[in-house]
């Protein structure tokens, strides 16, 4: 963690100034961010940005498998853009969106993009197998899952889950999973790779 402020040196530490072009709110001062991104040295500088292109678990994966990962967290109404191209002419820059809302900082994406490329990491999850069948991670969201008591305020859990019939547990998973996620995230089924939906899959 790296206090921009130790690259300021006017009396009152500034790191923020009124945009050119007027407008409202005050823009993050090139000179604090390429001292710092200097000295932290090179790696693959991320900038969480509300214009940023939209984070994926593809991307989660690419960056768990670099060796060194910078993160820029920009306040107010973001970052002078000279920094961002500065810093593109002798690193890799990727500017990445979380969702389609405004947060006062890139702090807490920094920490949610963290987790999501950290848990990938060799090691870190116990079972390894729960990134197969992931959400997201089969370009599918994950089938409804279940724990005991088998019965709880009335509600019985799926009888196909407790017959051991582990090929059609498969494909009822299967199936909610393509249900789930043409009902909630048609964008995903879009870019579905269709080669991987069987004959019967298509009537679903
Ligand atoms: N709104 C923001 C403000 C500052 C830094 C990142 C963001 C952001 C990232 N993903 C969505 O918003």
């Amino acid at each position: 963690m790296h206090d921009l402020r130790t690259w300021t040196s006017d009396v009152h530490r500034t790191v923020d100034d009124t945009p050119y072009g007027g407008g409202p709110g005050m823009v993050m001062r090139p000179e604090p961010w390429g001292q710092a991104l200097d000295a932290v040295g090179a790696g693959t500088l991320v900038v969480p940005s509300p214009v940023g292109k939209p984070f994926t678990q593809a991307d989660a994966h690419e960056l768990a498998a670099l060796d060194h990962l910078i993160f820029a967290c920009g306040r107010y109404e973001g970052i002078d853009q000279r920094v961002i191209d500065d810093a593109a002419s002798r690193m890799p820059v990727r500017e990445v969106s979380l969702g389609d809302y405004v947060l006062f900082g890139g702090e807490v994406a920094v920490i949610v993009i963290m987790e999501a490329v950290t848990r990938l990491l060799p090691g870190v999850l116990g079972n390894a197998d729960s990134l197969t069948e992931e959400s997201h991670a089969a370009g599918l969201l994950e089938a409804p899952v279940y724990t005991k008591p088998a019965a709880w305020r009335d509600r019985e859990v799926p009888d196909i889950l407790r017959s051991g019939d582990h090929g059609r547990i498969a494909r009822w998973r299967r199936d909610q999973s393509l249900l789930r996620t043409a009902a909630r995230r048609p964008d995903m089924m879009a870019s579905y790779p269709p080669s991987s939906l069987d004959k019967a899959d298509r009537k679903a």
